[in-house]
C-alpha cells in the first residue's frame, strides 16, 4: 500500500512540489541573509548617516558663528586702536560678565602684531569667575595652555581667519581673525581669538537645533574611520569622530537613535514574507485540488475505464465526451477495445468454425461433446450421436473436380445445418467430407428418426452426382450411436461407436442410416475422412 502511493502520481508531485517549496525557503533564507538584511543594514547606515550630518551641521553653525563674531570685533577701528594701546576705555565699553555669559563664551584674547597677549578676558572654568587680564598671570593663569596655542597658530598660520576645535574637558571652538581697521584698510594689527566651550548649554542647543540627543567625549587613541557604530538591542549608538588642534586628539560626537526604520521596514519584511508563505501554501494547495480534479481523478477513471477490456464499453461514459487529452485518450481506448473485441470474436470463430461450410469444426464439436456427455450422465438423459458421410465423394471429385466438391459441400453443409436447427441439434464438419451431429435427450430411435430428416434434406437437394453407383444426385450415410450403451461409454467410445454404425451404412449399400449395436463393435473400422 505505501509503496503504491510512494509510486503514484500524487506522492511525486506533492514530493516535487515539496522539493519547490524548500528550495524557495533556502532561497528566501540565502537572500535575506545575503541580500535583503545587509540592503536594511545599508539603509539603516544612510539613516543614521544622515543624524550625524545634521549634528555636524549644527557644530557647523557653531563654528560659523563664533568666526562671524570673532570677524565683526576684529575688523573694527575701536578694536584697531585698542590692539595698539590707543584706545583705554575699550575693555571698559565692551567687556563685562553678562556679555561673557549671553555670548557663551569662555574666552576672548588680544594678541598684538608681535603675537603678544594684548588682553586676555574669560569665566574661569573651574570656578566661574570672571577675569580680564594683561598677561598670563595670577587669576587668568589657567588661559596659559590656550594662549600658547593660540601663539603657536599664529606662527604656523598668520592669516588666521579660521574655527578649530582644542581639545580640553569640555572640548572648545576657537575662531580667530587679524585685526583690521573697519575699511580693511592697512596692515593687521594683531589677532583676535574667541573661545566658545562644547559645555551642556552648546549639547542642549545641538539638541533644539538638531531634535537629537547629542554626546561628546574624548577618544583614546586614534578611530580609523569617521564615522562609528554600535547597535545593541534596539539601540543605535553612532558617533562622529573630530580632530582637534594641535595635538590631533580627537573627540566624538554621537547621538543615540531608536532603529525604528529599519524595525519598521524588518516588520514590513517579516509581513510580507508571512504573506507570501501562506499565498505559497494557498498556491500549492490549488494546484494539488486542480491536479487532483483535472489530472488524477481523470485518470483513475480511465483506470477502471480500460479495465473494462473484458466487458461492455459504456458508451455514455463521460469521458468519452471530453475534449482534451484524457478524453482522446480515451476514445483511443475505446477504438481499441473494440478493434480487439472484434479481432478476439473473429479468431474464436477462425478456431472454432470450418472456413469452407461456416459450420462449428471438429474442436467445437468435441468441446461440446464433453460438456453434453457430462451433462447427460449427471441428468440421467439419453444422449445420441450421428456421424453423416457424403456417398462416394471422391467419385464426385474425381468427376466434377474439387472446386465443384468444395461447393457441393457447402451445399449439403447448409442444408444439413437447417435441419439441424430445425431439429434442436448440433451439427459440425468433423472430417473431409464427414460431419457429426450430438442430439442431447435424444434416444437412438428418436436420432434415427432425425437422420432420416436429414438424409432426406440432403436428397432434395438433387445435387447431381452422375458417376455415384447410389444415386444420379448426392446421397449421405449415417452412423447412429447412444451413450451408455455398451462400448460408448465416453466421448470418444460414442463417436467411435456412431463411426462403426457408419461403416455399417456404408457395407450396407450407402444412402442409408445404421444404429451402434454392440455386435458392430468386432466390424472392422472406416477409414472415413477427419480434417484436423
Ligand atoms: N472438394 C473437396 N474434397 C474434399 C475435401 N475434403 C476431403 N475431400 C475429398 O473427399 C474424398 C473422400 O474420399 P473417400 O474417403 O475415399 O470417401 P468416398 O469417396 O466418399 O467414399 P465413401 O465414403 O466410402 O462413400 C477425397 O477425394 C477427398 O479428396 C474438401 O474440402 N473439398
Amino acid at each position: 500500500m505505501l509503496q503504491r502511493f510512494s509510486r503514484s502520481l500524487r506522492f511525486r508531485f506533492l514530493a516535487a512540489l515539496s522539493g519547490v517549496l524548500l528550495l524557495a525557503l533556502i532561497s528566501l533564507v540565502i537572500l535575506s541573509k545575503w541580500v535583503i538584511f545587509p540592503a536594511l543594514h545599508k539603509e539603516e547606515h544612510a539613516v543614521v548617516t544622515k543624524e550625524l550630518e545634521k549634528i555636524e551641521a549644527g557644530l557647523n553653525v557653531s563654528h560659523e558663528t563664533l568666526l562671524a563674531q570673532a570677524r565683526d570685533w576684529a575688523i573694527w577701528d575701536d578694536t584697531y586702536e585698542f590692539v595698539q594701546g590707543n584706545y583705554p576705555g575699550y575693555t571698559d565699553t565692551n567687556f563685562s560678565q553678562q556679555m561673557f555669559e549671553e555670548m557663551h563664551y569662555q574666552l576672548m584674547a588680544f594678541f598684538n602684531a608681535e603675537g603678544e597677549v594684548h588682553f586676555l578676558a574669560g569665566i574661569n572654568p573651574a570656578n566661574g569667575q570672571y577675569h580680564t587680564c594683561r598677561s598670563v598671570e595670577r587669576e587668568c593663569r589657567w588661559m596659559d595652555g590656550l594662549v600658547h596655542t593660540m601663539q603657536a597658530s599664529i606662527k604656523e598660520d598668520p592669516l588666521q581667519r579660521k574655527s578649530a576645535l582644542y581639545a580640553g574637558s569640555p572640548p572648545l571652538i576657537v575662531a580667530s581673525n587679524p585685526i583690521f581697521r573697519t575699511d580693511e584698510s592697512g596692515p593687521s594689527q594683531g589677532w583676535l581669538f574667541k573661545v566658545r566651550p562644547m559645555d551642556a548649554d552648546w549639547l542642549s542647543t545641538i539638541e533644539r537645533y538638531t531634535g537629537l540627543p547629542t554626546m561628546l567625549s574624548v577618544v583614546n587613541g586614534k578611530e580609523d574611520n569617521d564615522i562609528a557604530i554600535n547597535i545593541t538591542g534596539n539601540t543605535i549608538f553612532a558617533q562622529r569622530f573630530l580632530t582637534t588642534y594641535p595635538s590631533n586628539e580627537q573627540i566624538a560626537l554621537g547621538t543615540q537613535l531608536k532603529r525604528t526604520s529599519y524595525l519598521a521596514s524588518l516588520e514590513t519584511f517579516r509581513y510580507v514574507l508571512l504573506w507570501t508563505a501562506c499565498l505559497m501554501l494557498l498556491v500549492i494547495g490549488l494546484v494539488l485540488l486542480l491536479l487532483e480534479r483535472i489530472i488524477l481523478k481523470p485518470l483513475k477513471i480511465l483506470t477502471s475505464f480500460t479495465q473494462q477490456i473484458s466487458g461492455d464499453i459504456d458508451e455514455s461514459s463521460s469521458l468519452l465526451k471530453r475534449g482534451d487529452e484524457i478524453g482522446i485518450l480515451a476514445r483511443a481506448f475505446q477504438n481499441q477495445f473494440k478493434r480487439q473485441q472484434q479481432l478476439n470474436a473473429e479468431l474464436i470463430q477462425l478456431s472454432t468454425h470450418d472456413p469452407l461450410t461456416g459450420l462449428p469444426n471438429r474442436r467445437l464439436f468435441d468441446q461440446r461433446l464433453q460438456e453434453v456427455v457430462n451433462n447427460a450422465q449427471t441428468t440421467g438423459q439419453s444422449l445420441s450421436v450421428m456421424m453423416i458421410d457424403i456417398d462416394h465423394f471422391k467419385l464426385f471429385n474425381d468427376h466434377y473436380g474439387h472446386p465443384e466438391g468444395d461447393i457441393c459441400l457447402r451445399r449439403v453443409a447448409q442444408t444439413m445445418h437447417e435441419v439441424a436447427t430445425a431439429h434442436g441439434f448440433f451439427i459440425a464438419r468433423t472430417g473431409g467430407e464427414e460431419f457429426s451431429a450430438m442430439l442431447p435427450a435424444t434416444s437412438a430411435t428418436q436420432a434415427m428418426e432425425k437422420s432420416q430428416a436429414l438424409s432426406h434434406a440432403v436428397d432434395q437437394l438433387r445435387h447431381p452426382h452422375q458417376v455415384s453407383p447410389v444415386a444420379s444426385y448426392v446421397t449421405v450415410s449415417i452412423g447412429i450411436s447412444q451413450l451408455d450403451i455398451e462400448g460408448a461409454m465416453t466421448p470418444s467410445g460414442l463417436m467411435t461407436a456412431a463411426d462403426q454404425a457408419l461403416y455399417a451404412a456404408k457395407a450396407d449399400g450407402r444412402h442409408t442410416a445404421k444404429v451402434y449395436t454392440p455386435s458392430l463393435a468386432n466390424t472392422a473400422f472406416s477409414s472415413h475422412n477427419t480434417l484436423p
